[in-house]
């Protein structure tokens, strides 16, 4: 059985495995401009973040129906249970799909009727977030929480995702002082690839409770000793971080040195259709490369658990909590 956890960095969209796409594609009356699943996952070789977004974007075109988004989450809660998640909190790129003439109703509805059965059929507890392209313009992130209203009662909080360098938290000051007043809570990607600075303007600027990524935090001693006194959660997803060539090899990944470091680390799994792995890959594969003790997997699950949006229900954090304690390796 494998170590209870949460996943607290899971792009959807990014869940899309290529028989899926396949199967979604045919059922659309769409071609893909590959022969097969085969050939597409031959193409999941990233030199860079631009790269991968590159063909994310692209095979998104497959999700066309309620049905296609509730049949993506389902796989993804399958997938999610087996590996030892207990609750997930799901991001999902709206401007994506209404860029493409899907509405806003049709992703959050199907999204939403998967979650909603998973505490029953996967023993899975869910968060949904909604994310803005931090590529697109901080009006395009306005009007796309205006369209978001009529399903807040389905979304738990906005992050900010997509190309990075050259889009400063800051740009999105004002949505995310409408989403917070609307009750949303927040977290934001920084310090993927891009520097330090933009870590510090999401939690000064935007206010964000967790910092998706936060992997260039290393480089700031004082933002680290800031994010270690105020216990901020940072997301890391170390498969990812290898495929999209922000850390050269797992064994040079500084997750080992961040938690002796009292930083409170998370492992996650980002894309996992594209990166290799879904959460428990990531733990395994840190545990080998980086020789962490059960000490410390235990540290990383007791976290994610602690920083997942579960103020609202503090009898099933602490259920979950008792789980990781009680876990024999
Ligand atoms: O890994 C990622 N980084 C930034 N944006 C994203 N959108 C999907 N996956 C990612
Ligand atoms: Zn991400």
């Amino acid at each position: 059985m494998p170590l209870p956890k949460a996943e607290l960095h899971l792009h959807i969209e990014g869940t899309l495995e290529p028989e899926l796409a396949f199967a979604l594609a045919a059922r659309n009356g769409i071609a893909l401009p590959y022969a097969d699943a085969e050939e597409l996952r031959h193409k999941y070789r990233f030199s860079d973040l631009q790269s991968f977004l590159d063909l994310y974007y692209e095979l998104m075109a497959v999700l066309r129906t309620e049905d296609d988004f509730a049949d993506l989450a389902e796989a993804y809660l399958t997938r999610a249970a087996a590996q030892g998640v207990r609750h997930a909190e799901v991001f999902f790129d709206p401007q994506a799909h209404l860029a493409r003439g899907v509405e806003m109703a049709t992703v959050v509805d199907g999204l939403a009727r998967a979650l909603e059965g998973a505490p029953e059929r996967h023993g899975v507890s869910t968060r949904l977030i909604m994310c803005f392209l931090r590529d697109e313009s901080a009006e395009s992130a306005a009007a796309t929480l205006d369209a978001a209203r009529p399903h807040l009662d389905h979304i738990t909080g906005v992050g900010l995702d997509s190309a990075e360098v050259g889009h400063p938290p800051s740009k999105f000051r004002e949505v995310y002082e409408k989403a917070a007043n609307l009750g949303l809570r927040r977290v934001a990607h920084a310090g993927e690839e891009g520097p330090p600075a933009y870590i510090t303007e999401a939690l000064d600027v935007l206010g964000v409770e967790r910092v998706d990524h936060g992997l260039r935090s290393v480089e700031d001693p004082d933002l680290v000793a800031r994010l270690v006194r105020d216990r901020v959660p940072l997301t890391l997803c170390p498969l990812s971080n290898v495929r999209l060539r922000t850390v050269d090899v797992l064994a040079d990944h500084p997750l080992r040195a961040m938690l002796e470091a009292g930083l409170m680390a998370t492992v996650n799994s980002d894309d996992p259709a594209y990166f290799g792995g879904y959460a428990d890959d990531n733990f395994h594969a840190v545990r080998e490369a980086l020789g962490l003790t059960d000490d410390q997997l235990r540290e990383l699950a007791r976290n994610s658990f602690l920083a997942a949006f579960l103020d609202d229900d503090e009898d099933l954090r602490k259920a979950y909590l008792a789980e990781v304690d009680a876990y024999r390796f």
